[in-house]
C-alpha cells in the first residue's frame, strides 16, 4: 500500500501505491524501542508501557527498583531481551537512580534522566550487536537508518551526560563517544513518539484508547497523535492540572518515515493499555480517501496550534520550516480565530485585525470542494485541497477540515479519522470520542450559519 520515495525538501517519505479508502489502516507496526519515562518507573511497564493501574498488580524490579513490569511474562521478556532489562541495563538503571539531579549536576532535570535511560538501552543494544547478536544487529541497523545528524545542542547534552553514562555502564572514563551519543539523541529527537499516559480521571485504562503520540521523546520530540515527533514533555505542574503525562517514548522504523503537514491525511492510533501481542503497535489510519501516489502526512503537533506555534515547533524540534498549504494560507491570511473554548472559527486576514470572519476567498472563487456539507457525505474531498506542492489552501476548506478532523471534546484536540473503510463514524485518536456523520452535520450548522 505504501512505498518509500525521496522528496527534494523533505527527504524520505511514504507514498500510497494504490487508492486508499478513508478509515483504512495504511501502516501498522511493532516498536523498534520503547522506553518508560523516569517519572513513570512505578506506573508504566518497562517492557510494553502498559499502565500498571490497568493490571492486577505490577512487579517492581527487586534489583534496581527503577523499573516495573505489568506481569511476569513482560518481566521475563525484558530480562531475556538483554538491551531492554538485562543485567547491564538493570545495573545501569540502579546507578542512574542514585545520581542526584539538579542545576549544577550532569543530570539537570527529568528530561536528562529520560535521555540517559534511552542512551543506556541504545548503548547496550549496540554492545550486543558488536557481540554478533542477530536481533540486536537488526535493531541497531534500523536505529542508525533513522534520519538525524547531531547539532550543537545534542553535542552539549552528550558531553554533559557522558560521565553519568560511563558511571552507569561501568565504562572507563572518556570511553563513551560523544558524537555517537549526540547522534543517538538527535535520532531520538526527530523520530520518537511520546506515548501519553491514560487520562488522570480514568486510572482504569484497560480498554481506554491509548494516546497516539508520535511524539515527544525524552528530549521533547514528538508526541500526541501527532508524530512523536511532537509535544514537549509535560511538567509535574501540567500533569497536576489534569493534562496527560507522557508514560514513555517509542521508536518505529517505518512510521519514522512519515513526514509532517499541518493538515495531515493520516491519524495515529495506539492501544498500549489493551491486552494482546499488538498492544505496542502503532497504527495509522487514512483520514479520507487518498489517490495513488499521495504522500502520507501526519502532524507533528496538535492541529489546534496556531501558525506561529506550529512553525516554531517544526523549526525548534525538527529543524525545518513548514511550507505546507495550511501554513501558506495562514501566512497569507493570518491565523484561524479561536473561541475561548479553543473552538475553531474563521480566519482573520492580516488587514482584518479584530474584523470579520473571512470564510471565502476574496473574489468568491476557490470555494471549498467539500462533498457532504450539502450532499450528506462527511468526506472532505482531498483532491480539492490538492497535493502539498499546490498553492495555499482555501480558507473555507481549511475551516471545514478542522471542524471535521479536530476532536470536539474540550481540551482534547486529538485527530478524528473514520473508524474503518467505508464507515462514516469518526473516532478521536487521543480520547476515543466518536461522532457520526449526522452529529457532525448538526454541529456544522452552528458555525457555518453564524
Ligand atoms: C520523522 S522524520 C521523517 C522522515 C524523514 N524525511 C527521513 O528522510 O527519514 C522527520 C524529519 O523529516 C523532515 N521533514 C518532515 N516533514 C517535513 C516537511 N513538511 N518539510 C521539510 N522537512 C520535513 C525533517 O528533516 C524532519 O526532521
Amino acid at each position: 500500500m505504501l512505498e518509500v520515495r525521496q522528496h527534494p525538501a523533505r527527504g524520505r517519505g511514504l507514498y500510497t501505491t494504490r487508492h486508499v479508502q478513508g478509515g483504512e489502516v495504511v501502516l501498522q507496526e511493532g516498536p523498534l524501542m520503547l522506553v518508560a519515562a523516569h517519572t513513570m518507573k512505578d506506573a508504566a511497564c518497562a517492557m510494553c508501557l502498559r499502565h500498571l493501574a490497568a493490571v492486577a498488580g505490577g512487579i517492581q524490579c527487586p534489583q534496581c527498583q527503577q523499573a516495573s513490569f505489568c506481569g511476569s511474562a513482560c518481566k521475563q521478556a525484558a530480562e531475556s531481551s538483554h538491551w531492554v532489562h538485562g543485567l547491564d541495563v538493570c545495573r545501569a538503571y540502579q546507578k542512574l537512580g542514585a545520581v542526584s539531579v539538579g542545576e549544577q549536576q550532569a543530570l539537570q532535570d527529568e528530561q536528562d534522566l529520560d535521555a540517559a535511560r534511552f542512551l543506556i538501552h541504545a548503548l547496550c543494544l549496540k554492545a550486543l550487536a558488536v557481540q554478533g547478536q542477530a536481533d540486536a544487529i537488526q535493531r541497531c541497523t534500523s536505529l542508525l537508518s533513522l534520519v538525524g545528524d547531531p547539532t550543537e545542542v545534542e553535542l552539549r547534552v552528550a558531553t554533559r551526560l557522558r560521565p553519568v553514562l560511563e558511571h552507569a555502564l561501568n565504562a572507563v572514563p572518556n570511553s563513551v563517544d560523544v558524537t555517537e551519543v549526540a547522534t543517538l539523541l538527535r535520532k531520538e529527537q526527530l523520530n520518537s513518539y511520546g506515548i501519553l499516559a491514560p487520562p488522570p480521571s480514568t486510572s482504569q485504562p484497560s480498554s481506554a484508547p491509548a494516546a497516539p503520540a508520535l511524539a515527544s521523546a525524552s528530549l521533547g520530540a514528538q508526541g500526541g497523535d501527532v508524530q512523536g515527533a511532537g509535544y514537549a514533555p509535560m511538567t509535574e505542574e501540567e500533569a497536576e492540572d489534569g493534562e496527560r503525562r507522557l508514560r514513555g517514548s517509542a521508536l518505529y522504523v517505518q512510521a519514522s518515515l512519515i513526514n509532517h503537514e499541518c493538515n495531515p491525511n493520516v491519524a495515529r492510533f495506539d492501544a498500549f493499555d489493551q491486552q494482546g501481542p499488538t498492544s505496542t503497535h502503532v497504527c495509522f489510519k487514512a483520514m479520507h480517501d487518498l489517490p495513488p501516489g499521495t504522500e502520507v502526512f501526519q502532524s507533528y503537533c496538535p492541529l489546534s496550534w496556531d501558525h506561529e506555534e506550529r512553525q516554531a515547533h517544526c523549526k525548534d524540534v525538527y529543524g525545518f520550516a513548514c511550507t505546507c498549504q495550511r501554513c501558506q494560507m495562514e501566512g497569507r491570511h493570518g491565523d484561524r480565530m479561536q473561541g475561548d473554548d479553543g473552538s475553531s472559527g474563521g480566519w482573520m486576514t492580516d488587514d482584518e485585525e479584530g474584523g470579520r470572519e473571512a470564510g471565502m476567498g476574496e473574489d468568491g472563487e476557490g470555494a471549498p470542494s467539500i462533498s457532504g456539507v450539502d450532499g450528506g457525505s462527511m468526506a472532505v474531498d482531498a483532491d480539492a485541497a490538492g497535493a502539498s506542492e499546490a498553492g495555499p489552501l482555501d480558507p473555507t476548506y481549511l475551516q471545514l477540515y478542522l471542524l471535521k478532523y479536530v476532536c470536539p471534546i474540550p481540551s482534547c484536540f486529538g485527530t478524528m479519522a473514520p473508524v474503518g473503510p467505508g464507515v462514516s463514524l469518526h473516532e478521536c485518536a487521543v480520547c476515543g470520542h466518536t461522532r457520526s456523520e449526522e452529529q457532525f452535520l448538526q454541529e456544522l450548522e452552528g458555525p457555518i450559519a453564524e
